[in-house]
């Protein structure tokens, strides 16, 4: 026996061994002979490179008898030429060339939370990375990531001085508010900026809803969509290149579309609707940043309920019915469905989905616990909702994107 030339310490070079039968220790060390490896076992079809510590150890197993395991084949079959996929993706271009679309920085568009405080730069405790800004802090930040290449921006107001609250929302265009304020120095300080307002009650009115109230607190549609839709022809008076109303309450897009005709305002002022959004668990931390949180019931009887697919399908083809010029689908990655479905239906549109606060945020916590990386679930959610028919994501991952696209 040779077995004393093999301790558990031995490193061998990979050796081919035939492993349909069992190996015995001599046969193992003829083949560590060199210039001695019989052309029996070379003919074999089945043959693999393993290395003798593997084979043999535990030792115990070939010095007493008992059998080992080993690794078997079921018999070589020709190669389909349809089985074979990764020639097509073995090169890090490649597996860019294969997206039907690409993530680039014209897709995204950034969410700021403009305050009353003209000096105001404070840290959303729930919503990592983002701020409350005054519209003095803001334009210095903004000019900062156009020089990086951003493209698009989409403001909301977050009035907070006392008695900016009302019934009517009257704050949310107030020409001297945050929102036309900010809208009117990003025009000056950054002209190739593309501005929308998003245009809702929620962050306006006492009570936290999207429209006004009747005393059992349900909303008064007519009187609602005539207040939402002065609100967002003032955005567009004051220069906003797209107003986007997320309030759901039904038949403000006619109204807003009819206001931006009357107003004369229709040809230079995109309506991009919100036409799928969801009441789901995910806009919480927006809610704290915008102190929006309704202080009574919920808005389930106006945002959609999450399960409600068709009536997700009714509001997209109600919308383009009634002048929308883009879809926004709301929140995105739980609700790829509703984006293919959105692509399906306004083919001819824009679809863009927003990564509410509450994704956002969960992909933090995640990468925080180390759960994910928070770059490669970036980009991962994003060409998720591409993948599914958006070629438009708002998010606040944009500033980070503006850096990450340029790595490439
Ligand atoms: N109605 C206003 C509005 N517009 C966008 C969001 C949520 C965005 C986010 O969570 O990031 C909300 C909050 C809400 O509907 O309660």
């Amino acid at each position: 026996m040779r077995s004393t030339e093999f301790t558990s310490r031995t490193r061998v070079a990979p050796l081919p061994i035939f492993l349909g039968r069992e190996q015995t220790l001599n046969e193992v060390a003829v083949l560590c002979k060199p210039r001695r490896r019989p052309s029996d076992l070379y003919s074999t079809l089945a043959t693999i490179s393993i290395t003798i510590t593997r084979q043999v150890f535990p030792m115990s197993g070939l010095f007493n008898g008992t059998k080992k395991h080993v690794a078997t084949y079921t018999e070589p079959a020709p190669t389909e030429i349809s089985s074979i996929l990764q020639g097509g993706y073995h090169h890090p271009l490649l597996r860019q060339w294969q997206n039907e679309r690409q993530l680039t920085k014209s897709s995204l568009i950034y969410p700021l939370f403009i305050t009353d405080n003209e000096d105001e730069a404070t840290p959303i405790e729930s919503l990592p990375k983002q701020n409350r800004w005054g519209v003095k802090k803001v334009v210095p930040y903004v000019e900062s990531l156009v020089a990086k290449g951003l493209k698009a921006v989409i403001l909301f107001g977050v009035p907070l001085a006392e008695g900016s609250k009302d019934l009517y929302a009257t704050s949310a265009d107030d020409p001297n508010g945050p929102v036309i304020l900010t809208i009117k120095a990003l025009r000056k300080a950054c002209p190739d900026l593309f501005i929308i307002c998003d245009v809702c009650m929620c962050e306006y009115t006492s009570h936290g809803h999207c429209g006004i109230l009747r005393e059992d607190g349900s909303i008064i549609r007519e009187e609602s969509v005539r207040r939402l839709a002065a609100i967002a022809v003032n955005y567009a008076k004051a220069g906003a290149h797209c107003v986007a109303p997320s309030d759901m309450v039904d038949g403000r897009v006619l109204a807003i579309k009819r206001g931006l005709i009357d107003a004369g305002l229709a040809h230079n002022c995109m309506l991009m609707s919100y036409s799928a959004k969801f009441s789901g668990n995910l806009y919480g931390p927006f809610r704290d940043a915008a102190g929006s949180a309704p202080s009574f019931g919920d808005r389930k009887c106006y945002q959609l309920p999450p399960s409600g697919r068709g009536l997700a399908r009714r509001a997209i083809i109600r919308d383009l019915g009634e002048g929308t010029d883009a879809i926004i689908v709301k929140p995105s990655t739980f609700y790829l469905d509703i984006i293919s479905d959105a692509k399906e239906l306004a083919k001819d549109v824009p679809i863009c989905t927003y990564q509410v606060s509450g994704e956002y945020a969960m992909l933090h916590a995640a990468a925080e616990k180390g759960v994910v990386d928070l770059k490669t679930i970036a980009f991962e959610a994003a060409n998720g909702c591409l993948r599914a028919g958006a070629t438009l994501i708002i998010s606040y991952f944009t500033p980070d994107f503006l850096d990450w696209l340029d790595e490439f």
